[in-house]
């Protein structure tokens, strides 16, 4: 199966980071879900962790220029403006897998996958294959001429999965993607992971620090609204102590971080 090449990949690369984003906020109405995070990430596999309205789905949206920052600077492959075609262009290069995404239900996956690639502009001649080669990525070869309808929930979630990589993005963004997939799947959708890392920029927020700990070499950790950690794995690995909770050292770094993190805000407070 002959691989899309992306425009990105002939491109000349203007940019240190893909994502760079200085002093980000983002509010909901009054409520201020990103608060002023300082954050640069660049060609790689990053997990997003922090525990519930930590701004983690928020910071994902804003990055898929879905949600627009209220102030600070954000940087997208090099491009801190956005006039109407930057932003297209922009969004040609991004992939996003939303928590909950819409889809037709009596779309094959096929017609799903090749629906979202002419949204992201993969040129005609190229569509058949780019479709092709991200569903049998995402291991729904078999499936592929079934209705969207007629899937369970994990293979709902592999056809997000598909749509979000079709035109070979050069930022790909996922929010919680392995809800639902099997242990199996789990471990096939690492292996994707690290893949598409080798030459992309990927977030991926996620709960499963197991997930993380198989794929990621970076972790951005955040907690109300604010960054508390972005770095390698091997340095939150290395935060916990054993008098911190969790079952693995992923999980007592985690712990530990958010614990001296929320310390030193209730210090400063007094
Ligand atoms: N559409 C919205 N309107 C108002 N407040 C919102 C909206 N979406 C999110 N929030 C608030 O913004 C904050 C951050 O929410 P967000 O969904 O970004 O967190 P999260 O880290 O993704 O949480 P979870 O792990 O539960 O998915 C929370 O306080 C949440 O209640």
């Amino acid at each position: 199966m002959p691989r899309t090449v992306s425009a990105s990949e002939t491109a000349p690369t203007r940019y240190a980071h893909h994502i760079r984003a200085h002093a980000l906020t983002v509010r909901h109405g009054r409520r201020t879900a990103v608060d002023g995070i300082d954050l640069e990430l660049g060609t790689g596999v990053h997990g997003l962790l922090g525990p519930n309205g930590a701004g983690k789905t928020t910071l994902i949206r804003t990055l898929a220029t879905v949600l627009t920052p209220h102030s600070g600077d954000l940087e997208l492959l090099g491009n801190a403006r956005r006039s109407r075609g930057e932003l297209r262009e922009l969004r040609r290069r991004l992939g996003y897998l939303p928590q909950a995404f819409g889809h037709y239900r009596r779309f094959t996956v096929r017609e799903f996958v090749e629906y979202m690639a002419w949204l992201k502009e993969v040129p005609r001649h190229r569509v058949a294959d780019a479709v092709q080669h991200s569903i049998d990525r995402v291991d729904l070869t078999g499936r592929a001429d079934d209705r969207m309808g007629s899937l369970s929930g994990g293979m709902l979630r592999r056809a997000g999965i598909a749509q979000a990589i079709v035109n070979d993005p050069d930022i790909l963004l996922l929010d919680e993607p392995t809800v639902g997939l099997d242990p199996a799947q789990r471990m096939e959708f690492r292996t994707l992971l690290r893949d598409i890392g080798a030459q992309s920029c990927v977030l991926v927020s996620t709960h499963l620090v197991e997930d993380v700990g198989a794929a990621c070499a970076g972790v951005v950790l955040m907690d109300e609204g604010r960054t508390v950690f972005a770095g390698h794995l091997d340095h939150l690995r290395a935060a916990g102590t054993g008098a911190d909770p969790g079952d693995s050292d992923i999980e007592r770094g985690y712990s530990a971080l958010l614990r001296r993190h929320r310390e030193g805000k209730a210090g400063a407070g007094r």
